[in-house]
């Protein structure tokens, strides 16, 4: 059931990205090997609380969601009201909706009104704003907790002042994995 669906996503956000030029049309997901890196991440770390900072239709959701244990949930944000729904629409088709809580809106807004205590936050969204989001980011994310930041080769140079802005600070360790578009491990200090 859920692989048929991740499936189903994978064809068509392939199909959809190759016909659409405009960035808020297209679904951008994660590769299928960066969703299973995203399982063992989940898994190996036993995080029951996981944040995602852009959710577009929902395909990496869906990976990180059904990789908690019972109980555990997924937090995800996403701008765009049609992707929101979209994404809504998935969960409820894999069975997943209980342990997703989908908030729409502008993510910089939206975590400064989070509690704090996330064990695994999965940032993809807008590139731009990460180091505006980096003090709230790291307010949300517990002592021992994992920071993963997508598109860490693919787009390496929009990405090098936030990783100088995560190298500035104390307690904080880092690794690029080369999976996928590359995924960028950033582990907060007890
Ligand atoms: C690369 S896509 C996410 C793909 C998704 N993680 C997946 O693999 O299925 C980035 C998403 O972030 C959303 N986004 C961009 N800026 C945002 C912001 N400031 N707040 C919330 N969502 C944002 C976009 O609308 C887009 O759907």
């Amino acid at each position: 059931m859920l692989n048929t669906l991740l499936t189903e996503l994978e064809r068509k956000g392939e199909q959809n990205d190759r016909q659409q030029s405009s960035k808020e049309q297209r679904y951008l997901n994660i590769t299928r090997d960066t969703g299973e890196f995203l399982r063992v991440l989940v898994k190996a770390t036993g995080a029951r609380r996981v944040l995602e900072v852009g959710t577009s239709n929902g395909y990496s959701a869906l990976w990180l969601a059904s990789s908690l244990p019972p109980g555990g949930q997924l937090t995800t944000i996403e701008l765009l009201p049609a992707k929101a729904e979209e994404a809504q629409r998935h969960f409820e088709r894999a069975g997943l909706a209980g342990c997703i809580t989908l908030l729409q809106g502008e993510a910089g807004a939206l975590l400064a009104a989070l509690p704090a205590g996330f064990d695994l936050i999965f940032l993809d969204a807008d590139r731009a704003r990460y180091v505006a989001m980096l003090d709230e980011l790291l307010r949300l994310l517990r002592p021992g907790g994992l920071l993963v930041c997508d598109n860490a080769v693919s787009h390496r140079q929009e990405l090098e002042a936030f990783v100088a802005a995560l190298n500035a600070r104390d307690g904080l360790s880092l690794s690029l994995v080369p999976v996928g578009k590359g995924e960028l491990l950033v582990h907060k200090g007890e």
